[in-house]
């Protein structure tokens, strides 16, 4: 994903809100984008997700991308199930992939119970769940979060750190805002500050080794792509062992036991630090 020169402004003779911003991400990375209150850090996300279009500069952005607005509008005259199978026709799935993503969602969010209440009737947090959900469903290559989540509960937020992180693991790239500056810390790849119309480097998130990792024995074939990309080392008797950072042993492990045909994981133990 590439921006350059990128400027906006919100109509003629309106002040510049980013200017001559250059981004250059590659997939695989979970992004923190922060700033004061009016920074232009929706802005930027609306860009890059192509809600918004620049006023100069170009913004390439290749594959799929999903967008979790800071505020979504409640008013939308559809139930849950129904606004996220058309999210998910919109994602360009096929209709019967869209009701399958769309069930395990509401599931997973514990709302499936209220799959058939007009969004305007469901509570906040409810709806926020489904706006995460429509996001969610696209498995997009990239994945834009603005202060998503603002309103979950702590079980759904939690779901959504796993969620970004198996994105991002998964080869997505997420893009995210959250007041709470440890929102996703030990996993965010990058950092990135906007202040003053640019948009500033914060210092990538060290990866130095001394991160606490996690090791598992597993048999069975595995996918190519693991959330956290173990290590992976093919043990004597046809097992192999799978080493990541601890932060994110809680996808991989869902993920091993979730695939199809499941892993049989033997043993999970505290790796090597440093
Ligand atoms: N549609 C719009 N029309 C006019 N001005 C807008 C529009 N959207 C945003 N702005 C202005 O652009 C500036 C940046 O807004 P933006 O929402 O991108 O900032 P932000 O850093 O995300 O802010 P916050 O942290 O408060 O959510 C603000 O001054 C805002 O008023």
């Amino acid at each position: 994903m590439r921006l350059s020169g990128v400027g906006k402004r919100y109509g003629r003779g309106a002040p510049w809100i980013l200017r001559g911003v250059d981004l250059d991400l590659r997939p695989g990375g979970l992004v923190r984008v922060e700033g004061a209150n009016g920074s232009g850090k929706s802005t930027l996300l609306k860009l890059v997700g192509g809600v918004e279009a620049a006023t100069t500069g170009t913004v390439a952005v290749p594959g799929r991308r999903a967008y979790v607005p800071e505020r979504f509008p409640p008013a939308l005259p559809f139930d849950a199930r129904t606004y996220l199978l058309r999210l998910g026709r919109i994602h360009g799935l096929s209709a019967a992939e869209a009701a399958r993503r769309s069930a395990y969602w509401l599931d997973r969010f514990g709302i499936a119970d209220r799959s058939g209440t007009p969004l305007r009737r469901l509570s906040k947090g409810s709806c926020q769940k489904v706006a995460v959900a429509q996001a969610l469903l696209a498995e997009a290559d990239v994945l834009l979060l603005d202060e998503a989540w603002t309103g979950l509960d702590q079980e759904a937020r939690t779901l959504l750190d796993e969620a970004a992180v198996e994105r991002a693991a998964g080869g997505g790239l997420v893009l995210f805002v959250d007041h709470d500056p440890d929102r996703l810390a030990g996993a965010a790849t990058a950092r990135y500050a906007v202040r003053d119309g640019g948009l500033h480097a914060a210092g990538p998130v060290p990866d130095d080794g001394s991160a606490p990792r996690v090791r598992i024995e597993v048999t069975g074939p595995l996918p190519e792509r693991l959330p956290g990309d173990p290590a992976r080392t093919a043990l004597a008797d046809g097992g192999t062992l799978l080493d990541v950072p601890a932060r994110h042993s809680d996808a991989l492990l869902r993920s091993l036991l979730t695939g199809q045909p499941a892993a049989h994981i033997r043993s999970v133990r505290p790796g090597r630090s440093g």
